[in-house]
């Protein structure tokens, strides 16, 4: 992937103290550059202040001090053309809506007209590898199927920046490489600039063009890495090589990692929530098969009982998340429903 000289996102003293003078410095003096077609990764010790980052970049918290410029314009607020794909997949789809109509939401308050949203939403479910789970609900899918649902939702927005905050943390080991995998592949087909947080310091190697390593909190830059490991990468022989090795141990010495050597437990599962045994089942064939497979297994359960039973669990997670946001959801779907009948 050949990424530009243009400078598309530029942090400088990125600061943020929370709870006013005396409170809690989170980050201190972040300054770094992402290249307009890179994919660069923020790697840094847990509590460093890596969501404090994202969120002062995204325009969703007012930093302190330092500023943040997204081609050339500052952020204030959150900009239109940057999306945000987070860790917690399940509480960041509608559990009410359909996988598309999950996709083309926030195209919504975009103003993109109805014809166009289908057929963005349509292409991305493509390159995303889900056009037969299209009808779907998010409950109906395996977690690592819901990511990819964030990733084309964020990718229908044609962000020109997009941030990922630890996205593929929730998801078990096997199917976190294949997520890495299709990250590289619509990175290349949308040229997207791309600047995804970890804690995982052979992720961030795999992933990235560039590595910037993060100090204990308050955080700062201590490292701007160059990854020379070329486009074509795989997860065997890429993560073998003498490069790869090398730039491992190199990045736990800037972290102070004495253990990087050793072989990592795997990450644990995504907690899904408890399902009836026809659910279960279904689910775990979801695991093991590909998307075309789970959406038929899917479609073959009773839609009714799911429908009652999203109904209860879209209520217990309307309590959790922000009363504004599920208000306008619930609004636009039933203007939608409303329009189809
Ligand atoms: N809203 C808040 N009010 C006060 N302190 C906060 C708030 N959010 C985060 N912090 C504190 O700021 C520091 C940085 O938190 P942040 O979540 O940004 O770190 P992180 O690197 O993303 O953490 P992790 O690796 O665990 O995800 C932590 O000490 C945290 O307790």
């Amino acid at each position: 992937m050949k990424t530009e000289t243009k400078t598309m996102l530029e942090v400088s003293g990125l600061g943020h103290r929370y709870g006013g003078a005396n409170g809690h410095q989170a980050i201190a003096d972040l300054t770094f550059q992402v290249r307009t077609g890179e994919l660069a990764c923020i790697v840094g010790p847990s509590g460093c202040g890596k969501s404090t980052m994202l969120r002062s970049i995204s325009g969703l918290i007012k930093p302190t001090s330092g500023k943040v410029e997204l081609n050339g314009s500052p952020v204030n607020g959150v900009p239109e053309d940057l999306a945000v794909v987070f860790q917690d997949y399940s509480r960041s789809l509608f559990p009410w809506l359909s996988v598309r109509s999950n996709v083309e939401f926030p195209l919504r308050s975009r103003g993109v007209s109805k014809a166009e949203r289908r057929e963005r939403a349509d292409e991305v479910l493509e390159w995303v590898g889900l056009s037969a789970a299209a009808k779907k609900y998010p409950w109906q899918l395996s977690g690592g199927m819901q990511q990819r649902v964030s990733i084309a939702r964020a990718l229908a927005c044609r962000p020109a920046l997009l941030l990922m905050d630890e996205p593929f943390a929730s998801v078990d080991a096997q199917t976190r490489f294949e997520l890495e995998d299709l990250l590289l592949r619509v990175r290349k087909q949308f040229d997207s600039t791309v600047l995804l947080v970890t804690h995982d310091i052979d992720e961030s190697i795999y992933l990235a063009d560039r590595v910037f390593v993060l100090s204990k909190s308050p955080a700062s830059v201590v490292a701007d890495l160059e990854i020379p490991l070329g486009d074509e990468r795989d997860q065997i022989t890429t993560r073998e090589s003498e490069t790869f090795v090398h730039l491992r141990s190199e990045v736990a010495r800037l972290l102070d990692v004495r253990t990087a050597a050793a072989p990592k437990p795997a990450p644990e599962a995504a907690e899904e929530p408890e399902a009836s045994e026809p659910e279960a089942e279904a689910e775990s064939e979801a695991d093991e098969k590909p998307a075309e497979a789970a959406a038929d297994a899917a479609a073959e359960s009773d839609v009714d009982e799911q429908k009652a039973d999203a109904d209860e669990k879209s209520a217990d997670d309307a309590e959790k998340s922000t009363a504004k946001q599920w208000a306008e959801a619930e609004q636009a779907e039933a203007a939608e429903t409303a329009k189809r009948n």
